[in-house]
This record gives structure tokens, C-alpha cells and sequence, in this order.
């Protein structure tokens, strides 16, 4: 495992004194994911198929290009409460400063209040390859060539 010493270090700021005492932990020794909590003054009741901004209070400047931040709903509020991201997935740029912001959509079919400082989604840096593309003429063919959508079988 890895140990806290040796984990990236990630400067980040708080633009909220109250994220002092919330700042986002990782749960267990193996969670994957740091819990992000939502900066509110007051509840905040999102309606069925109601997707609000919400502030974290966290900016997290990851700026090693081979690493991004991403964005993850929680299993229990996404299953039970149907409480996902407006985006699906949040996806953070090495080079993005600002703050982390979570697109909250409430895709359930009752209404669902958010408290301020509940944990509303999950941070997990995950590693990158950035890409060059090189234009060919002709792909050297490969097994699948260029089936998909469901071409491996009846469904
Ligand atoms: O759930 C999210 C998704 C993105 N971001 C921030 C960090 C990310 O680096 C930036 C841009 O995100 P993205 O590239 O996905 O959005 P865009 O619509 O392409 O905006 P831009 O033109 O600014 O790249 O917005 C968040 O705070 N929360
Ligand atoms: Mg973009």
C-alpha cells in the first residue's frame, strides 16, 4: 500500500475558512476517493431532474500533466437516492486552478436535500498519457477492425 509519505503532493487552497474543518479525507486506507463535500449556507432541495452547481470551497492544482482529477459520484446517493452528476463524470485539468465545482443532478424521482457539508461526490487522481496523433492512410488491420456497438455477440 501506498504510504501517506509517498503519495503526490497537491497544493491546493481553501476559499472557505469553514473547509478547515472538512476537508476532503480518503474514507478508509483503500479507498480510491477523496470525499468532496458540497459549500452550502442552507439545505438545498433539488427537485426530480433538478441539476444545480454546487461549490466544493476547494481548489486543488494538480499541475503534473500526467495526472487528472476526476469527479465520481457516490454509489449510495447515486443508487439510492438517484442524486448523479449533471456531467456524468467531472473531469479536472492538471492545469485548472479553479475551484472544484460539482454538477448535481437529482435524476431520481423525489425531491432530495442536499445539507450543507454533506458528502457529495468523490476526487480521484487517476494518471495520463497525453497523445500525439499521426495521420495514416490505412490502419494495420487488427482482430476487431472497425466493429463494435454490440458486433461481439447477440447483445
Ligand atoms: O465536474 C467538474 C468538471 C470540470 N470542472 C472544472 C475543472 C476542469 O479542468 C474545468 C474544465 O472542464 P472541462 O474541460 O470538462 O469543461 P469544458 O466544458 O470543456 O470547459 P473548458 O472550455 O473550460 O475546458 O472545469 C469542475 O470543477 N467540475
Ligand atoms: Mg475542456
Amino acid at each position: 500500500m501506498t504510504t501517506a509519505a509517498a503519495r503526490p503532493r497537491l497544493e491546493c487552497q481553501l476559499l472557505d475558512e469553514r473547509l478547515r474543518d472538512h476537508m476532503p479525507t480518503y474514507a478508509t486506507e483503500g479507498s480510491a476517493g477523496m470525499d468532496l463535500r458540497a459549500l452550502l449556507d442552507a439545505p438545498l432541495t433539488l427537485e426530480p431532474g433538478d441539476c444545480e452547481l454546487v461549490r466544493t470551497g476547494l481548489a486543488i492544482y494538480i499541475r503534473d500533466p500526467n495526472l487528472a482529477g476526476m469527479i465520481l459520484p457516490r454509489s449510495g446517493l447515486g443508487h439510492k437516492h438517484g442524486i448523479v452528476l449533471g456531467n456524468l463524470v467531472g473531469l479536472i485539468d492538471a492545469d485548472y486552478q479553479g475551484e472544484l465545482m460539482i454538477s448535481v443532478w437529482n435524476r431520481g424521482q423525489r425531491a432530495f436535500t442536499v445539507e450543507p457539508f454533506e458528502r457529495l461526490a468523490q476526487y480521484v487522481l487517476v494518471p495520463v498519457v497525453q497523445a500525439e496523433l499521426e495521420v495514416v492512410e490505412h490502419f494495420t488491420a487488427s482482430q476487431r477492425g472497425d466493429g463494435g456497438f454490440g458486433s461481439t455477440g447477440a447483445r
